[in-house]
Parts: structure tokens; sequence; C-alpha cells
């Protein structure tokens, strides 16, 4: 499958990219009775998801779920889930079946089976995934230095706790296979150091050292980069 490098101006690429979002979802759900969209956390997505929201879908056969999570209380301001209830959950869009990562575990280690039980339960492939990327190269939870990335790279399982070497909070996160597991991914990519570390994990190299290169580097899934400087 080919990566499609979608070059997009900043002010276009939100309402453009949840067109696009909406009519695979659409299609999803006149084939096979339902659709099945994981979302990326951070900043990138809120302008997607709230003119997603927006989108003349049949949400009540969408189902909604995170590609990670911070493993904190759901109304926590970092947390995905209380960004996605914010940004894409309401009007029609309420109506979708929201799958959240974070459970009542004290901890993302002691949530994980109850997670992966969750997520087993998800109809794979899942339609889209929507990545973000840090300028670390990380993608989802997959952190380069984590102490879980290998685990993260190679398990079949579908989710695993992580501890960030950096970044706030244990996380849940979907593992690379569980990101491979779907029709089509959807990757934001905003300014220039981070077009600069996408061009340099398309130029090759370990995935351990850059972990998006789970995504661009493989040719099972089709991959839409939009990129706005
Ligand atoms: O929970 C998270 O933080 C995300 O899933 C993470 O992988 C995000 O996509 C990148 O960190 C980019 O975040 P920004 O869009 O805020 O730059």
């Amino acid at each position: 499958m080919p990566t499609e490098h979608l070059f997009v101006d900043g002010a276009l690429a939100a309402a453009d990219m949840a067109r696009r979002i909406a009519l695979i979802l659409s299609d999803a759900v006149a084939q096979r009775g339902v659709a099945a969209i994981a979302l990326s956390g951070g900043r990138s997505p809120r302008p997607v998801l709230e003119a997603l929201a927006g989108a003349a879908l049949d949400w009540g056969k969408v189902i909604v779920t995170l590609v990670d999570e911070r493993w904190v209380a759901p109304d926590h301001a970092d947390s995905n889930e209380r960004l996605v209830r914010e940004t894409l959950l309401r009007g029609k869009a309420a109506a979708a079946r929201f799958v959240p990562m974070k459970n009542g575990a004290a901890d993302a280690y002691a949530g994980q089976v109850a997670c992966e039980a969750a997520f087993a339960a998800l109809p794979w492939p899942l339609d889209i995934v929507l990545l973000g990327m840090g300028e670390d190269g990380h993608t989802a939870s997959l952190f380069p230095g984590a102490g879980e990335l290998a685990e993260g790279l190679s398990t079949g399982a579908l989710t695993l706790a992580v501890t960030p070497p950096a970044a706030p909070h244990q996380r849940m996160s979907m593992s690379a296979a569980a990101i491979l597991a779907s029709r089509h991914i959807f990757l934001q990519i905003g300014g220039a150091a981070k077009k600069a570390v996408y061009d340099r994990a398309l130029a090759g190299g370990p995935v351990e050292e850059l972990p998006i290169r789970v995504a661009l580097c493989q040719h099972a899934v089709s991959v839409e980069v939009w990129i706005s400087e």
C-alpha cells in the first residue's frame, strides 16, 4: 500500500481531514454495518475532532476508542478520554459508542488485562487509526527509550502499559501490531521540527530510534500523512 504524503494548508487540514475520515467511516458502516476508529491524544487532533463531530454519519454504528491514554482520571486535564468527549462525542456524534482505555485499576500495569479484553472485543481490523508524532519520533505511547518499547514493537497483544522516559503519566498504548491491524492510518505532522523528524524516519533506520517508522516503513496498510508547516 502506498504512503500518501499530503502537504496541506494548516487552516484547511482539519476540515479536509475530517471530511476524509467521515467518508471512510460512512463507507464502513454501509459495507459492514459498523465502523471503528482509534484516536490519538495531544494537541493535533483537537480541530479535526471538532470538525468530525459535525459529520452526518450514522453515529450509532460508530465505535470510537483511543490509540493511547494517560493513566489519569477521565476528567483530568491530560486525559485523552476527556479530549475525545469534549471535542468529538457531542451533538449527533454523542451517539457513538466510546471504548475507553482507562479503567478502575490503580495503575496502567494493573489495568492492562481489562483493557486488552475491551480491545479484543472491538471489530478488527479497525477502519481508522489516527496517529500523531512527537519530536522524538514517538507515536501512540511507543516512546524511544521506554523500557516497554521492545515489547510494544513485538507483542501480539493489542495493548500494553508504558512508563514514558520523560513524558508525564503512565500510559496505556496500542501496540505496533494493533496499529497495523487497521485499514487506514492517518498521521498528522505539524511544524518544521516534526517535518524534519518525519523526513529522517522515511530515510530509514531502526524502528526503536523513531517508532513512527512502525507506520511509515511498512506497506501493508495505507498511510495518509497530513503535513502542515
Ligand atoms: O497521548 C498522546 O500524547 C498522543 O497519543 C501522542 O502520541 C501524540 O500523538 C503525540 O505526542 C503528538 O502530540 P501533539 O499532537 O500534541 O504534538
